[in-house]
């Protein structure tokens, strides 16, 4: 049994309402389960095969999900970076496993099963390429139509070519991602076609799944903190959100503290942490290498400030070359490959731990949310080419120098 609830005046809507905001007061909503009468212990779920679909009784479908096999992620240590940074409990969440290869296909198994469950005939949202290309795949395995609004040039190759294959209508908008959400709000709203955006707390539902696959993977221990990176700022939210569902039922006596980090030319929530605003001022050209993140307006404003306040948390920003030094360490120190974005969260530790924010005694997990195949361009723009080398061992041992 749950409910949609605004997080601003606390108005109800009921489950099957299509709906993404408060209609009295314009702020988000969110799922609210009645936890009392949940009846499921830690124990049961761990019998279950980690995935986001071990954790049911607090997610909102009713029936069959449109699943792919998503969440059940590998937790990482990360033994050499932690080393370097003298943090022994350093680990790397990968999301980058996923189907699609993002976290987003945590949110799009509920939130295009909810789509079916609620009569929708289709769906679509704007995206930096990841919603997009999860979109894509689970309305092709639900069967449904669907259309996505990018950003023109500026969404990654790997991303638009599997919008593409997977058969959605992609569109490029002459503008950003934020100028792209408010034109797909508005398509929705006049067609009736299912928003998908994290908007949608339907989809956030199945993103806060990662907090809990973290604490079960440390069998039971939660972490001091959750480091993630921020663009829209539903993914924090959401992990934030769960994690407070556990506390309330129990399973958990504390909680991290959620630290989030943005982009330095896109980097609105942390100038709200920062500046101890009480709202977060939109930024007009955001700007970064880290694509996924390049957004200036985050829809889940409120519930990033909200999550990080609370949980005694933080935010920061890294510079674009701080990103990608990460990224070639994570890939080169640990075998982990994650597109910039990602390298975010664990660039944000290094930082945060030399600027003595964090100790060196915590256990820390980053989430790193997309695969390194996502942005091939950036990565080639970073390495040496290939040797080239004639067909015979004569040459071979010479391009080697051996
Ligand atoms: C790879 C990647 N990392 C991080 C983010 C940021 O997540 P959120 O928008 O939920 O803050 C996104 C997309 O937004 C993403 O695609
Ligand atoms: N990085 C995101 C931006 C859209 O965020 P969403 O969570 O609101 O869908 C993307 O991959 O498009």
């Amino acid at each position: 049994m749950f409910d949609l609830v605004c997080i601003g005046c606390g108005a109800t809507y009921q489950s099957d309402a299509v709906i993404y905001t408060c209609k009295k007061c314009g702020h988000l909503l969110e799922v609210r389960y009645d936890l009392a009468n949940i009846n499921i212990t830690r124990k049961d779920w761990q019998k279950r095969p980690i995935s986001v679909w071990r954790y049911r009784e607090l997610l909102p479908v009713a029936g069959e999900p449109v699943t792919l096999q998503e969440g059940g992620t590998p937790l990482y240590h990360l033994k050499r970076i932690g080393d370097e940074l003298g943090i022994k409990e350093l680990y790397a969440k990968h999301e980058g496993m996923n189907p699609s290869g993002s976290f987003k296909d945590r949110g799009m198994t509920v939130g295009v099963s909810m789509a079916l469950q609620l009569g929708m005939k289709s769906v679509a949202c704007a995206s930096t390429g990841n919603t997009s290309a999860s979109l894509a795949v689970y309305g092709a395995k639900a069967g449904i139509p669907v259309i996505v609004l990018l950003p023109s040039g500026k969404v990654a190759l790997g991303k638009v070519a599997q919008a593409l294959m997977h058969g959605a209508k992609v569109i490029s908008i002459n503008g950003n991602f934020d100028r792209a959400l408010e034109m797909v709000r508005d398509l929705c709203e006049t067609k009736g076609i299912y928003l998908l955006n994290s908007v949608n707390p339907y989809r956030l539902e199945g993103q806060k799944t990662i907090g809990f696959e973290a604490i079960d993977q440390l069998n039971g221990e939660v972490p001091d903190r959750m480091v993630l990176p921020v663009g829209n700022a539903g993914n924090i939210s959401a992990v934030y959100k769960g994690l407070i569902e556990l506390s309330e039922l129990g399973f958990i006596d504390k909680m991290p503290m959620m630290t989030g980090i943005q982009a330095e030319g896109s980097q609105p929530v942390v100038r709200a942490i920062k500046e101890n605003l009480p709202e977060v001022i939109p930024e007009g050209s955001p700007e970064t290498v880290a694509t996924a993140i390049r957004i200036g307006a985050p829809v889940n404003a409120e519930k990033v400030l909200h999550a990080i306040r609370m949980s005694k948390g933080t935010a920061d920003y890294v510079t674009d070359a701080e990103i990608l030094a990460m990224q070639r360490d994570l890939a080169q120190k640990e075998g982990i490959g994650v597109e910039p974005a990602s390298a975010a969260s664990v660039a944000g530790v290094k930082k945060l731990v030399e600027a003595g924010v964090i100790d060196h005694d915590e256990r820390i997990v980053c989430v790193v949310t997309g695969h390194l195949l996502k942005d091939p361009e950036t990565v080639i723009k970073q390495c040496a080419p290939p040797i080239e080398c004639g067909a015979t061992l004569e040459s071979l041992l010479s391009a080697l120098q051996l």
